[in-house]
C-alpha cells in the first residue's frame, strides 16, 4: 500500500520532503477550497521542487462542478504544472454518466499532455450528504472513462470517517471493483492508524491521509509532523508484515 500525504502548501511540503523516505506521493490540495481543494498552479510548482524528484507530486483539481470542459482545462493546468497523479472529485455529479463525461475531458486533456500521468476519479464516501455520486460507483465511472485509479474521500472534515459512511466490508466491494477493470484503489477521510489493518486486508492500493500526521490530529489547526509521518508508515508496514504472515497458502 501507498502512503499519499496531502500537505496545504509549500512550508509543509517541506516537512513532507523530511519525512521523504516514509511516504510514497505528495499532495497538493487547498483544504480551505474544500476537501479536495485545488491550489495554485504555482504552487504544485513549487512543491515538485521542494520534494525529492523521485516522489510522485499529486494535484487535486478540485471538488469539481458537472463542468467538463471548466474540469478538462483544470487539470491541464494540473500536468502542465508538474503533477503526475492529477485527483478530480466529482462533487457535482449526481449521476454516474456525469461523471464519466467529466472524467473523460479530464482523461484526454490529460494524457494529450502527458501520456503516463495518472488520472484519479474520485468520489466521496458521504456521498449521501451532499447529494453527489454513490461512492460504490466509482470504479465503474474510473474505467469507462479511461482513468487509472478510482478513489474514496469524505467531504465534510466533521470528525467522521471513511468507515462510518462506508463500512470496511464496502469499501472491500469498492477495491473488488477497481481491481476487476484494472485500476488502482485509493482510500481516504481521516483515516487513522486503527484503520490500516483493514485497510490493508481489503487490498488498498493508495491511502491519503492528512489529519493523522498533522500535530494534535487536527488536519487544519495543526501541521504536519515528519515524525507522525513516519509512525503512520511503522503502523503500515507492521500491517503489511503481519497480513503477509496471515495469508493462507494457496494449495
Ligand atoms: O487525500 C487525502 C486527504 O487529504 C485526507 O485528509 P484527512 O486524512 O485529513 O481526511
Amino acid at each position: 500500500m501507498l502512503l499519499l500525504i496531502s500537505p496545504d502548501g509549500v512550508e509543509e511540503a517541506l516537512d513532507c520532503a523530511k519525512a521523504a523516505e516514509h511516504l510514497d506521493i505528495v499532495d497538493v490540495k487547498k483544504p480551505d477550497e474544500g476537501s479536495l481543494g485545488a491550489n495554485f498552479p504555482w504552487v504544485i510548482r513549487e512543491i515538485r521542487d521542494a520534494v525529492p524528484a523521485d516522489k510522485p507530486v499529486s494535484a487535486t483539481v478540485g471538488d469539481v462542478p458537472y463542468k467538463p470542459g471548466t474540469v478538462a482545462q483544470a487539470a491541464l493546468g494540473a500536468v502542465v504544472s508538474g503533477a503526475t497523479y492529477i485527483k478530480v472529485g466529482l462533487y457535482g455529479c449526481t449521476t454516474p454518466e456525469q461523471g464519466v463525461e467529466v472524467m473523460r475531458a479530464v482523461v484526454r486533456a490529460v494524457k494529450d499532455h502527458r501520456p503516463e500521468a495518472l488520472v484519479v476519479a474520485s468520489g466521496y464516501a458521504d456521498a449521501h450528504r451532499i447529494g453527489c455520486v454513490n461512492p460504490l460507483a466509482l470504479p465503474d465511472i474510473a474505467a469507462r472513462a479511461g482513468a487509472d485509479a478510482a478513489m474514496l474521500d469524505t467531504a465534510i472534515k466533521d470528525g467522521t470517517r471513511l468507515f462510518d459512511h462506508v463500512p470496511p466490508d464496502a469499501c472491500a466491494e469498492f477495491v473488488r471493483r477497481a481491481h476487476a477493470s484494472g485500476l488502482l484503489a485509493a482510500l481516504a477521510g481521516s483515516v487513522k492508524q486503527a484503520d490500516l489493518g483493514p485497510l490493508t486486508r481489503i487490498g488498498t492500493d493508495i491511502v491519503g491521509v492528512r489529519g493523522a500526521v498533522c500535530a494534535g490530529g487536527d488536519r487544519n489547526a495543526g501541521r504536519i509532523q515528519p515524525h507522525l509521518v513516519a509512525a503512520f508508515r511503522a503502523e503500515m508496514d507492521r500491517q503489511a508484515r503481519e497480513h503477509a504472515v496471515g495469508i493462507p497458502a494457496v494449495n
